[in-house]
């Protein structure tokens, strides 16, 4: 099944075409990191799959049906997820409240008000949350204030609460952005093990070559907005398109 497609997706800010004409198809089951030099549009192209920003023309299928119109919480909804954003853990809770709140939200969208009424979703939401959080490692730190964790366990809880909504599709933008060189291979071990576990569809942003080669199947090369390249890693690394649109963005 193909998750995410995208046909001719473009987007322009007054005369500058951000992105232009992409069209990409993602997979179940598939990682595909997306990459390109300073400006490429990558920001960009995220923006308008998660819904932030409306395409001027193009078209953006999620499992088959049409999401342009659509506003950002309605994709969440469908089973898009984006990772790695702080903003999405709730500092005071527990580690496992925190992994509920986010199962809760995607069984039922709006748990506020199901919360309570709907005892009997309690146990499942609580076997997804410990399944999610023993997946990233965090099972052992459940008890713990969300707040008390340090960097690297936090970045986890956020692919743990990203994880718990059961998404079809895992956004990631820079995610070890900030990281010692620790915190960064474990998150890319981390990434890996889960892909493999859950069988999880993932679309990455990266700047560090290493850690895309390292966990893509896929690589979707952008340079000025235009797919220049897309291959395997090997493939990509080969490609003298690209080691140009690189070089070239060095020289600028
Ligand atoms: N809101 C906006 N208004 C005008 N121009 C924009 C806007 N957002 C992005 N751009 C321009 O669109 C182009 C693509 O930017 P984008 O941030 O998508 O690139 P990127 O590949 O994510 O870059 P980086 O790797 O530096 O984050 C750039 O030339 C940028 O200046």
């Amino acid at each position: 099944m193909t998750v995410l497609e995208t046909e001719r997706l473009t987007k322009q800010f007054g005369g500058l075409t951000a992105v232009d004409e992409v069209d990409l198809a993602i997979e179940q089951g598939e990682g595909v990191s997306l990459i390109g030099p300073n400006g490429a549009g990558k920001s960009t192209f995220i923006n308008l799959v998660t819904r932030r920003l409306d395409p001027s023309y193009g078209e953006i299928l999620f499992k088959g049906d049409s999401i342009v119109g659509m506003e950002p919480h309605q994709v969440v909804q469908l089973g898009m997820s984006k990772s790695f954003q702080t903003a999405s853990i709730f500092p005071e809770l527990t580690v496992e409240e925190n992994a509920v709140i986010a199962a809760l939200a995607a069984e039922h969208g709006s748990f506020r008000f199901n919360f309570f009424r709907h005892e009997n979703a309690y146990p499942e939401v609580t076997r997804v949350a410990d399944e999610v959080l023993k997946s990233v490692g965090l099972y052992d730190e459940r008890e713990s204030q969300a707040d008390s964790l340090d960097y690297g366990n936090k970045r986890r809880l956020e692919i743990g609460i990203a994880l718990a909504a059961e998404p079809d599709m895992l956004l990631m933008d820079e995610p070890t952005a900030g990281m010692s060189p620790e915190e960064t291979k474990s998150t890319v071990e981390l990434i890996k093990e889960v892909k493999r576990e859950l069988d999880l569809t993932f679309l990455l942003v990266e700047h560090d070559m290493e850690i895309v080669f390292d966990i893509s199947d896929r690589i979707v090369v952008l340079n000025r907005g235009a797919v220049i390249a897309e291959g395997t890693p090997e493939e990509v690394q080969n490609d003298p398109a690209v080691q140009e649109a690189y070089l070239g963005g060095v020289e600028e």
